[in-house]
């Protein structure tokens, strides 16, 4: 048996995988074999997260039926709004979001069916309604009442509305969509590859997304875009960066929102939603948007310069969701609703090919040894 151990799995290739691929050496992105960066140039969110389950995008007629489905789902029972409404308001978001889809997964009587066509119709409703969920939580923590979908919206529209009862210009919108495209899928990362190995067990995909989504709360993953927010606050003053920077380096604190496990010379990802960024700050941005984009630029220069280590997505990100107005603990369970079509795509995938996922530890603990007589 090998010994060579792999500690957080870096480096290993588990599976085969044809969702997307991350090209580290080129920093490129692809789902289904189309280039990221040109899926977010020309193409609406609706048809990419059709894309990543369906393999290839939809034509007008794909569309249209998908867009109905979407639309037609969006609305969360009585029982589950009341549900949620009972949590205590001090818990994370990201907790209301596992506990919805533990609800909807134990009200489902279809759970337990992982046949392609019914685990497809929940991956679908989990699209439809966990933007319901989301925003229900938004106006929740600032003493809101919720609103109801509206069927005529786009999905990015009706978030909007659904969190702050009217929806923005569209190129806010259509930032938006963009953060939503950028997020979708990263083939192995740590949530999708819980998803997976909870799928491996023949567990259901409501249990599959619960596990996923306790994964991507961590800060070292999705939980990062939150942190990046909390980081620039408690940063404040642009003027204050470098030293700042400085000080959290010598005690070893870990800059989120940079460094990443694939890409070591930058994210695929960040080119694009910088440029959405930007635009966003030039066209929207108050003297206090401002103010904190400085801030954030020198930041990343500095970072640059004294560690090499460049920005992941979660680092303009978190910017471009302060500045639609999204409370910062909120960023996370927005990742959630983007990335639920990923990971449901993985469980369809792991399912096909199953096997248990079920790796060695080497011992490290005491020798064998005999059970002392007991007192
Ligand atoms: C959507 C996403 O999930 S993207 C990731 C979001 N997470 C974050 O932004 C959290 C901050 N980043 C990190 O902690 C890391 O970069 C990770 C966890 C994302 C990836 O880490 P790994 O691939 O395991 O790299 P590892 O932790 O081994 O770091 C390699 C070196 O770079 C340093 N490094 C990496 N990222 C950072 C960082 N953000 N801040 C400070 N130092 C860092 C490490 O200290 C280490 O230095 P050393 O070799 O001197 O000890
Ligand atoms: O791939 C990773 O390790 C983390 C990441 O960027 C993602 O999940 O989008």
């Amino acid at each position: 048996m090998s010994t060579d151990i792999h500690r957080g799995l870096a480096g290993v290739v588990v599976d085969t995988t044809a969702i997307s691929t991350v090209i580290s050496e080129t920093n490129s992105l692809t789902y289904g074999g189309y280039p990221v960066q040109d899926l977010a140039a020309s193409r609406t969110w609706e048809e990419v997260a059709y894309l990543l389950w369906h393999g290839d995008l939809p034509d007008a007629g794909q569309l249209a039926d998908f867009r109905a489905a979407e639309r037609a789902q969006r609305g969360l029972d009585r029982a589950g709004a009341e549900l949620l409404a009972r949590l205590p308001a001090t818990c994370h978001p990201m907790d209301v979001l596992r506990t919805a889809v533990s609800y909807l997964g134990a009200q489902d009587p279809t759970e337990d069916d992982a046949d392609p066509a019914a685990n497809y119709a929940k991956s679908l409703s989990l699209f439809a309604k966990l933007p319901t969920v989301v925003a229900l939580d938004v106006r929740r923590r600032r003493g809101l009442d919720p609103l109801q979908p509206d069927p005529a919206l786009s999905y990015a529209e009706n978030f909007f509305h659904l969190c702050f009862g009217a929806v923005p210009p569209a190129d806010v919108v259509r930032a938006f969509e963009i953060t939503m495209i950028l997020y979708a899928e990263h083939s192995f990362n740590a949530s999708t590859f819980t998803a997976r190995v909870i799928t491996s067990t023949l567990s259901d995909l409501y249990s599959a997304v619960t596990g996923a989504i306790g994964a991507l709360k961590g800060p070292l993953h999705g939980g990062a875009n939150e942190a990046v927010m909390d980081m620039l606050a408690e940063i404040d003053d642009p003027a204050r960066a470098e030293q700042w920077l400085d000080r959290a380096l010598a005690e070893k604190r870990r800059i989120m929102g940079f460094g990443h496990r694939v890409y070591k010379n930058g994210d695929s990802r960040v080119p694009i939603m910088q440029a959405a960024l930007d635009q966003l700050v030039s066209a929207h941005g108050d003297a206090r948007i401002r103010r904190t984009a400085d801030l954030y630029g020198r930041l990343q220069r500095a970072m640059l310069a004294r560690k090499g280590i460049h920005p992941n997505l979660d680092y303009p990100s978190a910017l471009a969701y302060h500045l639609m107005g999204f409370d910062t603990p909120a960023f996370t369970p927005i990742f959630v609703m983007s990335r639920i079509t990923g990971w449901t795509a993985h469980v369809t995938e792991q399912l096909h090919a199953n096997v248990l996922i079920r790796p060695l530890g080497a011992y490290t603990g005491p020798r064998q040894r005999p059970v002392p007589a007991g007192a």
